[in-house]
């Protein structure tokens, strides 16, 4: 009865929260970079931050055709409608985030048809044209797509949160991604993939579950590139 119980429970859980048990250090690694915690606590180098958001700039372009590449694996493999809906809100938010990001960089001074990708943004840039493949499967690709925006919701989350000392020239960025609109939007994209690991054949998952820890390591790099260290 009480083995019935546990297995009942984790169930419930989902498969997403036993990764998070499981792999805390990247999941910690890449949401709470000392380039967020200089965030944080206002000691941040505001060449690091204009280097971010130039790069980050680049890789938004790039993250557009993975998304609706996602929107387009959802409308032919996906068990249920509604996941096309909540992917389209992200395809459709990204175009306010552009202009966000051409506004934001004319504020600090950067000419954004100047920027260079650095190799970390290449790199990262090109798993994400790798997830284009119609070879990878739906449930691989939202699972890259959701880990890729909670780093971010979780990253800017801890910038705003309880006791930061958050520049006040720095919190609409935090805001961004920190917002309680933006932790719904990857709450959704999570239920989807919890749903479909749960589905997910022995092999699907071992892929999934690698690709969570590949973009693990994929946004650290990304982070110590706008510190210099590429
Ligand atoms: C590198 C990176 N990772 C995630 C996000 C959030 N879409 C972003 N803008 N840039």
């Amino acid at each position: 009865m009480m083995e019935q119980k546990s297995k009942e429970e984790e169930k419930k859980v989902g498969v997403i929260e036993t990764w998070l048990r499981k792999h805390p250090l990247p999941f910690k690694g890449a949401t709470r970079h000392p380039l967020i915690l200089s965030i944080r606590d206002g000691s941040i180098d505001i060449a690091s931050f204009k280097s971010w958001l130039a790069q980050d700039y680049l890789f938004v372009r790039a993250f557009v055709p993975f998304v609706a590449s996602v929107l387009i694996k959802a409308w032919k493999e996906s068990d249920e409608s509604g996941d096309m809906e909540v992917i389209l809100g992200g395809v459709a938010s990204l175009e306010d985030e552009i202009s966000w990001f051409k506004r934001e960089a004319s504020k600090w001074g950067i000419s954004l048809s100047e920027v260079v990708p650095q190799q970390a943004n290449k790199k990262y840039c090109g798993l994400l044209e790798s997830l284009m493949s119609p070879d990878v499967e739906y449930t691989v690709a939202i699972t890259a797509f959701w880990v890729i925006e909670v780093v971010y919701q979780e990253s800017f989350a801890y910038c705003i949160g309880e006791g930061s000392k958050t520049p006040q020239e720095l919190k609409e960025t935090c805001e961004r991604w920190g917002s309680e609109a933006f932790a719904k939007y990857c709450q959704s994209l999570q239920n989807i993939v919890n749903r479909r690991l749960q589905k997910a054949s022995d092999e699907e998952l071992k892929k999934a579950e690698r690709m969570f820890l590949n973009v693990l390591e994929y946004e650290v790099d990304f982070w110590n590139m706008s510190r210099g260290n590429v």
